[in-house]
């Protein structure tokens, strides 16, 4: 009955990203994350292979050292660029770095480590406390503000990737294979573990995206879930249920799913009184619909854990923390806030598109596009009182939309052909009725569609009221209203379908009058503004 129904919940989960799963005052749910981030350092945490795990589809094996492969005798050199990159993640997150770090190794067997022991930091990890603040305003949860409290930060090792094939080239015959890609192996990784402060998923969906787009600022991550380059654990326990580790969670409708199918388990285990032979801490695995035993931890291993005596202590320096310090940039709802106030005023929906990245993109990032904007704000609004809000709607509908069209990375095209500057020109000669809005489009996506056919290099630079009259597209300044209205008269009589204009005119299909527009806008070659000619066809149709 109990898998029944929380299959048809999980089913109606999919792709969503809420939770369906009402939770009872009287089943306390609460839940702590594990979080293992995938750094983006250029080698390896402790050899100088390139550090790229994703080359594996194509590759497998190709960025693997002695070291990552683990033959005997080679031993592990640390990359300083990973403690620096935890550096910046412990300092945003105010935790309290350790100024003599240490790595311990944590033995067991497993084919994807082949050392026979994962480096990591367990007794003196790399830094303690911290926290992230979530609120209701910037986060959408309940609460007004919830401070979700960071236990430690770890740096450690990744492992190599296993694949569980059932026809491999090497076993023709059945039965499952293993093939294990070192092109994993030894990436470094931060593991953060946040104290069991979670009450409700919405506060963790919220954590998660406010995290993940914290590692993509600091550019210390790419922090894509699907992809693995973060990585969730979920511990979740109901009232006095032992907590259970939910593992193979790879996106965070999977996370909440998960949540809401051992919130019911457990709160059914509690109503049965069944808790004392379920009374155990244990790992279990989400299979896409319910949750099962990986191991108990009653039965967990006993790592051994000992310091690692081939590698130092990470000793820093009050001097080292200070100067990292001042590299960090505000945090991202200080970006929203700033945007949104004078002078901006924007919404907090463009001020969040502007600030947070949603997915990782190989054609700007939001500190290009967020400086772009108010760059293009400053010139723009230099000389002229006129309303800015085109300047936004232009940069996030018109230019983002034809970058993304046409495969152009917003730096090169800022640096080559399009800098603040000259888009704040176009939008002057927009806002001045030099040229209409719909001749604007078609200017801005014939310049971008040249520079893209000769490759994006620097062109002689643009000059929009040359271009403007060297095709011609000038609006029309002093309108011919007798003229107009002959014209949309005639457009008028050669529309085949006389129930359109019934429908327009009783405003059973009031929309349709933008089809009429657009019509003018094609006979007049938008030199005549679609206002103008929208509202001489309300003229014609008498339409208030
Ligand atoms: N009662 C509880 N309910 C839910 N989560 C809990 C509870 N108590 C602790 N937790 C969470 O369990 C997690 C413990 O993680 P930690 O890494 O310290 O240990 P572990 O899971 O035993 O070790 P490992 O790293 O080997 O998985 C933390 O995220 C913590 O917030
Ligand atoms: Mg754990
Ligand atoms: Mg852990």
């Amino acid at each position: 009955m109990l898998r029944a129904k929380t299959q048809l919940i999980s089913h109606s989960l999919k792709g969503k990203w809420y939770s369906t799963v009402a939770k009872s005052a009287e089943y306390k749910l609460t839940c702590g994350l594990e979080i293992h981030t995938q750094l983006n350092t250029v080698n390896k945490l402790f050899s100088a292979s390139t550090n790229n795990p994703f080359e594996s589809i194509s590759h497998p094996n190709l960025n693997t050292s002695y070291f990552d492969i683990a033959l005997p005798g080679t031993q592990p050199i640390l990359n300083y660029e990973a403690v620096l990159f935890a550096l910046k993640l412990a300092l945003s997150m105010k935790s309290n770095v350790n100024l003599n770090s240490q790595f311990d190794r944590k033995h067991y067997f497993y084919g994807d480590q082949p050392q026979g022991y994962q480096i990591t930091q367990h007794y003196h990890p790399f830094s303690t406390g911290g926290y992230l603040t979530l609120s209701k305003e910037f986060d959408s949860i309940k609460d007004t503000e919830k401070k979700i409290n960071i236990i430690q930060l770890q740096i450690e090792q990744d492992t190599a990737r296993s694949l569980h094939v059932h026809q491999s080239p090497l076993n023709k015959t059945s039965g499952e294979d293993i093939l294990i890609d070192f092109n994993r192996s030894n990436v470094p990784l931060i593991e953060l573990v946040t104290e069991p402060d979670f009450h409700d998923t919405l506060q963790i969906k919220a954590f998660i995206k406010k995290y993940q787009n914290l590692v993509r600022q600091l550019k210390i991550s790419t922090g894509d879930l699907e992809a693995g380059s973060i990585r969730i654990d979920v511990n979740v326990s109901v009232n006095e249920h032992p907590r259970v580790e939910l593992k193979n969670l790879p996106n965070t409708s999977s996370i909440i799913a998960a949540i809401d199918y051992e919130y019911q388990r457990q709160m059914q285990v509690l109503k049965d009184g069944r808790i004392e032979e379920d009374a155990h801490v244990e790992t279990r695995a989400w299979d896409g619909t319910k949750t099962t035993v990986l191991r108990s931890k009653e039965s967990a291993m006993d790592y051994r854990y000992m310091a690692d005596p081939e590698l130092p202590l990470i000793t820093l320096d009050n001097d080292v923390l200070e100067e990292v310090a001042k590299t960090l940039s505000k945090s991202a709802d200080e970006y929203i806030k700033d945007l949104m106030s004078e002078p901006y005023h924007l919404s907090m929906k463009d001020a969040k598109i502007l600030t947070i990245q949603n997915e990782f993109n190989d054609l700007y990032n939001n500190e290009e596009l967020r400086q772009y904007y108010v760059d293009t704000f400053k010139s723009y609004t230099k000389d002229s009182t006129a309303s800015s809000k085109i300047v936004i709607s232009w940069i996030l509908h018109e230019l983002l939309g034809n970058l993304k069209k046409l495969d152009i990375p917003l730096k090169l095209l800022s640096d080559n052909l399009l800098p603040p500057n000259k888009l704040a020109n176009l939008l002057t000669l927009i806002h001045t009725k030099v040229i209409s809005n719909a001749n604007a489009k078609q200017l801005l996506f014939h310049i971008l569609d040249e520079f893209k056919t000769s490759r994006c290099v620097k062109l002689e630079e643009i000059d929009f009221m040359t271009l403007v009259k060297k095709y011609d597209l000038q609006t029309t300044n002093n309108i011919d209203y007798a003229s107009l209205e002959e014209g949309c008269n005639k457009i008028l009589s050669e529309i085949k379908k006389p129930t359109m204009i019934e429908d327009i005119k009783s405003g059973k299909k009031k929309n349709s009058i933008k089809y009429l527009v657009g019509l003018g806008m094609r006979k007049y070659q938008g030199k005549i503004e679609a206002q103008e000619i929208e509202t001489m066809f309300k003229k014609i149709l008498h339409i208030k």
